[in-house]
């Protein structure tokens, strides 16, 4: 008998993808017995509508990138390729489209975790997927009122890197080789991303 396939989606502006990304993604696929995770960049991202996002081709690249040696890591553009703002109830719609009987476990860090009652359709969520809250470091892993038999919570190993502080070390000069994949630290070089006379 084949078993239902576990697939991991793991959403993100992705600007740029980092080590943090990567290991959340590695620990809940650990963890759940996954089959496959599929990193899913966001489009337009409507939460983060107050600074300048990177441009959705550049952030997809950096993630396959950044995935492709890993044989279970996948990228989806679903959010890519869809018009108007980017909400997970889409994504995970569209995904439940592709991945017919899948299991889906919908991976966000401990910051994230506090927000998703404020997402578009926030109870229809979880009739989608089961979600995993990971442990990040500066935030509180809480279940902020969720149900558990929604929502889990999983710590992983502690990486204090955030797109954030990324951007702002390129900016300034300073290195992020380690933080990021190799391939996405000469990805950043290659096209002048995050330099403070290209912001
Ligand atoms: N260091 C980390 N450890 C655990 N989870 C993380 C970490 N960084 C990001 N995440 C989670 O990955 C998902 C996508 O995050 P996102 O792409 O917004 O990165 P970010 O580092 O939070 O970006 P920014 O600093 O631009 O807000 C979110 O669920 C976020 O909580
Ligand atoms: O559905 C929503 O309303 C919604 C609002 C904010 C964020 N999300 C999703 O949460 C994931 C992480 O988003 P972000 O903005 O922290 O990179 C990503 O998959 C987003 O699409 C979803």
């Amino acid at each position: 008998m084949i078993k239902n396939r576990r697939v991991g989606v793991m959403g993100g502006t992705f600007d740029p993808i980092h080590n943090g990304h990567l290991v959340a993604a590695s620990e809940v696929a650990a963890k759940y017995a996954l089959d496959e995770v599929v990193f899913v960049p966001t489009g337009k991202p409507w939460q983060k509508a107050s600074r300048t996002v990177t441009g959705a081709e550049h952030r997809y690249l950096m993630t396959v990138i950044a995935t492709a040696s890993n044989p279970q890591f996948t990228v989806s553009r679903v959010d890519v390729d869809r018009p108007g703002p980017t909400y997970t109830i889409d994504t995970l719609r569209d995904l439940r489209g592709y991945y017919r009987d899948a299991e889906l476990f919908f991976i966000t860090g401990a910051d994230a975790v506090e927000q998703i009652i404020s997402w578009k359709d926030s109870n229809e969520l979880f009739d989608l997927a089961h979600f995993v809250g990971v442990t990040r470091p500066g935030h509180d892993l809480e279940s902020s009122g969720i149900d558990d038999h929604h929502l889990s919570l999983l710590e992983i190993p502690a990486l204090a890197i955030s797109s954030t502080d990324c951007r702002s070390r390129v900016a300034d000069g300073q290195p992020v080789w380690y933080l990021v994949p190799d391939g996405v630290v000469q990805y950043i070089s290659k096209y002048a991303l995050y330099r403070s006379d290209n912001a």
